[in-house]
């Protein structure tokens, strides 16, 4: 096995580890513009390029709400299939759920102010969809996690709204900005799947499946 480090002395090591081969075999692709996403990748010290998926995002009709996230993944994983013949692709959609009703990203400020008053002082799940594929193997799950936004007020809103757009988040917040921090009560199961991404079922299901 070659000893091969990055600058920190230990990803490639980690990676040779973790796949039993050698990195270049198990090139890893990330199918996602988000830059959350990419941050939890390198954090978890995976070597990856990111290729963007440019999919309709619709949801199919009377498809429940926590089936799409899945549904998605699988269909971002699809779109750049024939950019990564031979490597790993991950894939991965993140929905917010509010009783039946699926929060997506808001559509403009009066959407995003209407989407947090809704989740103010309640519970809502935010339930993130991953595919990893290589080739033909493909191992699909999802991850929910609870959480529970404090009575939030109408300046708290607008002050988070008009200063931080969230308008590329679904739900129309980012748990890792100012309204998470003041915001949110309590969460049950993982963080990093609220910011999109768990990454530590995608490091499981890379070192047991692929
Ligand atoms: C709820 C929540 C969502 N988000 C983000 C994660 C996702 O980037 C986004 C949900 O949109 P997605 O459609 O899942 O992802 P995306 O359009 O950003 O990227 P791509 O489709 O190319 O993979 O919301 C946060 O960053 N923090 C949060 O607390």
């Amino acid at each position: 096995m070659a000893e091969v480090h990055n600058a920190r002395g230990h990803c490639i090591a980690y990676c040779l580890q973790l796949y039993n081969t050698e990195y270049p075999v198990n090139k890893i692709i990330l199918a996602s513009q988000s830059p959350r996403r990419k941050q939890l990748m390198e954090m978890a010290e995976l070597q990856f390029e990111v290729i963007i998926a440019d999919v309709d995002e619709t949801p199919p009709v009377g498809m429940p709400g926590k089936e799409l996230p899945v549904y998605l993944a699988k269909k971002k994983a699809d779109a750049i299939a024939h950019k990564a013949v031979g490597a790993i692709v991950i894939a991965a959609d993140t929905v917010v759920l509010l009783d039946d009703d699926i929060l997506n990203k808001p559509t403009d400020a009066a959407n995003a102010v209407d989407m947090l008053s809704r989740l103010s002082g309640r519970m809502h799940t935010v339930v993130t969809g991953v595919c990893i594929r290589k080739d033909d193997k493909e191992q699909s799950f999802s991850i929910t996690t609870e959480v529970y936004f404090r009575k939030l007020s109408t300046a708290q809103i607008e002050h988070y709204v008009s200063n931080y757009k969230p308008f590329d988040k679904a739900g129309a917040y980012a748990i890792q900005e100012w309204i998470g921090v003041t915001g949110i009560e309590q969460i049950n199961g993982d963080y990093y799947n609220v910011m999109g991404l768990p990454i530590g079922s995608v490091l499981e299901v890379l070192e047991r499946e692929f």
